[in-house]
């Protein structure tokens, strides 16, 4: 069956967002965000106290009722337990009104509260849907798009199920979760409706092409993956559920739930990153586990995001040969929900003995080459010296003037983001425009200033990058800079910082001195 779909190279040109056409976006890079004024868990409490705002007390959100909601959503609400409908960020002090949807800033919360928001504050930070131009590619896929068991060719049906690895799920399940196959792309529809059954918000395809003996799985989302926010799954999880399975993949997510019946959610960039806007949507969870893949990066990225969830509630399948994804033990006739209950507490006292250890342990020492980190593609000799890039280590890097420190560690780490490793640059010495030019011409291996009509097909691929930038040049104080750094970690699972450079960074004051 693989032989047919050999061959078979992405979606067709007009069914991948953003094409050329898209309108010229002023930004070349993922809006760096402006160095932010932390606020802490603390200070928010006191400012709602003194303000006279009632709260409660959640796994990583205060919950406190929403100035953001109209006459008609307050009616509906008086009295309902859920009339605590906004949800503030502990860490970030971000909001979202879980009815209305509006979210904003805690500087936005605050102006809100004093009378200073613009124009009447109903509505003006309302989130934002998709564009028209997205709206309309949405609904022309999703209209174009079959339930698998009424395409019209049985052949092709069997095919797909083959290379998505579906034998085993049922066509209930691909209902209940609404999922849907896009035959002109060969790709599952993965729909992400508003909450609030407001209407079809983005999709996710996943499209599979045979590569050799497997099959490699292409992802495409609308909007882009920096703004695809969807937690598969979401629109069938009930108000009184308290627990819920996370996974990384829709597949997964409908193996488990099927396998097992309890709520399952899937992550909208898997192992990627747990985007803190999501949170509020799990607060409802006493319990949460975390079954994320079967490789050493899923398991670290699992510890991460706990760590955001608030590590007392969540658990954490462990990967190893009897705990593959839940898909893969679906289809090998594995019993998932023994998988589920074997689960470890992220939560760690204080002291732990050998026994908590040795199951770590014995995973490091059977996935040496996953412990070695992630290893440069392009660069064989410094992988053969350093094993790979892990987190938590320190790499200097020296050499002469103009010897081409700043060239040469832009591609060392672009090699590394482009195979999905969160990075943050803090250039003090050239400016991020003149570093992203740079770096996008690494990226395009090639000059693009002779070529500008690809300009914007590079900008595309370049901005989905996970690759952000401190907006910050010249001196600084390293408070600022560490709080900036610590922020990106939470709200962007940062795993490489590179500091560009040292002394322009701290000053030739500080760096004399304090040798
Ligand atoms: N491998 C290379 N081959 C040819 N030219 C290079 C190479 N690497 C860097 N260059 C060029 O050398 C110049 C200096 O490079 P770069 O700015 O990366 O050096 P640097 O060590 O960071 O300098 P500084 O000490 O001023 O920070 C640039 O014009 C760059 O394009």
């Amino acid at each position: 069956l693989r032989g047919k779909w050999m061959g078979w190279r992405g979606l067709p040109r007009s069914l991948v967002p953003g094409s050329p056409r898209r309108r010229y976006r002023k930004e070349a890079l993922p809006a760096p965000e402006a160095p932010v004024l932390p606020v802490t868990a603390t200070e928010i409490r006191q400012y709602l106290r003194a303000h006279g705002i009632p709260f409660q007390d959640g796994h990583s959100c205060l919950r406190a009722p929403s100035p953001f909601l109209g006459a008609a959503q307050l009616k509906e609400q008086a009295g309902a337990a859920t009339s605590f409908s906004l949800f503030i960020n502990k860490t970030t002090g971000r909001f979202l009104c879980m009815t209305s949807l509006a979210e904003g800033s805690w500087e936005d919360f605050q102006a809100s509260v004093e009378g200073r928001g613009d124009g009447d504050r109903e509505g003006i930070l309302l989130g934002e849907g998709p564009g028209a131009e997205d709206s309309e590619e949405i609904r022309r896929i999703w209209d174009r798009a079959l339930p698998l068991w009424e395409l019209p060719d049985a052949e092709e049906a069997k095919l797909a199920r083959v290379m998505f690895g579906l034998t085993q799920v049922t066509d209930d399940t691909l209902k209940r979760f609404s999922v849907r196959y896009l035959r002109p792309a060969r790709s599952l529809v993965f729909p992400w409706f508003s909450p609030g059954g407001l209407g079809l918000r983005g999709l996710k395809l996943l499209g599979a092409e045979g590569q050799g003996d497997g099959v490699r799985y292409v992802e495409t989302t609308i909007p882009r993956p920096g703004a695809y926010h969807n937690l598969f799954g979401l629109p069938l999880i009930g108000r009184r559920d308290v627990e819920v399975v996370l996974t990384s993949r829709e597949l997964d997510c409908l193996a488990l739930n099927q396998s097992t019946g309890l709520p399952t959610l899937a992550l909208p960039r898997g192992t990627a990153c747990l985007p803190p806007a999501l949170l509020p949507y799990l607060e409802q969870f006493r319990r949460i586990v975390l079954w994320l893949g079967d490789d050493l990066r899923s398991w670290e990225a699992a510890k991460l995001f706990a760590r955001k969830l608030n590590p007392k509630r969540c658990s954490l399948v462990r990967p190893g040969d009897q705990h593959p994804r839940p898909l893969e033990a679906l289809n090998r006739g594995l019993n998932l929900s023994r998988i589920l209950r074997s689960a470890l507490p992220a939560w760690h006292k204080s002291i732990v003995s050998f026994r908590q250890l040795r199951e770590e342990v014995l995973g490091e020492l059977s996935n040496v080459e996953q412990v070695a980190g992630v290893r440069w593609s392009r660069f064989p000799d410094l992988t053969r010296l350093l094993k790979g890039h892990r987190k938590g280590e320190l790499t200097v890097f020296t050499g002469p003037t103009g010897s081409g420190k700043t060239t040469f560690i832009s591609e060392y780490a672009l090699d590394l983001c482009t195979q999905g490793v969160n990075t943050l640059w803090g250039s003090f010495e050239i400016s991020n425009v003149r570093l992203a030019r740079i770096m996008l011409t690494q990226f395009a291996l090639g000059r693009l200033e002779e070529q500008l009509d690809k300009y914007d097909e590079w900008a595309d691929r370049f901005e989905d990058l996970p690759l952000y930038f401190m907006t910050f040049h010249g001196q600084q104080s390293i408070r600022t800079v560490i709080d900036t750094m610590q922020h990106a970690v939470y709200v962007y699972d940062i795993c490489h910082v590179v500091i560009d450079n040292l002394q322009f960074m701290m000053g030739h004051e500080q760096l004399s001195t304090d040798r």
